[in-house]
């Protein structure tokens, strides 16, 4: 069974159309197995200005106390994970939403807890709840929750889980869907960057913020033997007859001859 994790930023989630929908719809068609890994970071940041509760990022990761764990888990889980599932479900595909802490799906530790608060990096993927829900042709719609020893609960950045999920069921394709058409360099879109140039391009600060994760993660699943990651944007068609719309990343650039 051939699979595809699709990961849906919180930049763009209130913007899937109907073109991103007819590219998933041909994915389907073409009989990938659908996973969705989503994110809400922008709408976590709003209810926690709601409610007065500071927030704050290290490089790029929410650092999290258990007040923002609280908030970010009613805000994934109940507005981000029940919008996309809905959404999914309008669109004739069934989808299912699961929290990642749920039957242990994700399992997590912490990355530093000093630093980081309530973070942690994926462990494991329990298979054998993604194989279930694919037996019914159901959609996991899986939010960014994982759990930790001890039945603690641990914030993951919505990038990294998708990249785990993606390596667990060794997908084809791990695709990140976001607010804009790909990584931009000097106001180009680039259709293809290998991983010295991603390098370049981070430490020249030409990729930065909330790309990074994406391209970091992208790395790690080509050097793990993953065929495809893109970034590509959930305002258009991504896929179309075969085609993909937005950046490759790649290990290192075909030479075209
Ligand atoms: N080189 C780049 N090309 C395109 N976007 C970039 C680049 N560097 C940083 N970004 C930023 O990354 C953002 C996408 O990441 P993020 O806001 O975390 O979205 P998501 O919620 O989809 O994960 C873009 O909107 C853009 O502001
Ligand atoms: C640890 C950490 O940073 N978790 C993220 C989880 C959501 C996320 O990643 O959402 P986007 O994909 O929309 O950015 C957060 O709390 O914002």
């Amino acid at each position: 069974m051939k699979s595809i994790v699709i990961k849906c930023g919180g930049s763009v989630m209130e913007e899937l159309g109907d073109a991103f929908f007819d590219s998933l719809l041909e994915l389907k068609k073409e009989e990938y197995q659908i996973v969705f890994v989503h994110g809400g970071g922008p709408q976590i940041n709003s209810m926690l200005e709601l409610f007065n509760i500071p927030h704050e990022f290290v490089n790029g990761l929410r650092k999290t106390t258990p007040e923002v764990l609280e908030v970010a888990e009613m805000v994934l889980s109940g507005q981000s994970n029940r919008k996309l599932t809905s959404m999914i479900e309008l669109h004739g595909l069934r989808g299912f939403g699961v929290n990642g802490s749920d039957a242990g799906l994700l399992k997590a530790e912490f990355i530093n807890q000093d630093e980081l608060g309530l973070v942690g990096e994926i462990t494991a993927v329990n298979q054998s709840v993604l194989e279930m829900l694919f037996n019914e042709d159901l959609v996991p719609v899986i939010t960014p929750i994982a759990a930790a020893e001890g039945g603690m609960k641990l914030n993951i950045n919505a990038d990294y889980a998708a990249a785990a999920v993606a390596n667990a069921i060794k997908a084809e394709h791990c695709i990140f869907v976001t607010d804009v058409k790909g990584i931009f360099i000097d106001g180009n879109l680039s259709l293809q960057l290998d991983a010295d140039e991603i390098e370049q391009h981070i430490n020249d600060k030409k990729i930065t913020g909330g790309m990074i994760p994406k391209v970091t993660s992208a790395l790690n699943l080509i050097s793990k033997g993953l065929n495809s990651v893109m970034i590509v944007s959930g305002k258009e068609k991504f896929y179309e007859e075969g085609i993909w719309n937005g950046t490759n990343i790649s290990a290192k650039k075909e030479v075209l001859t």
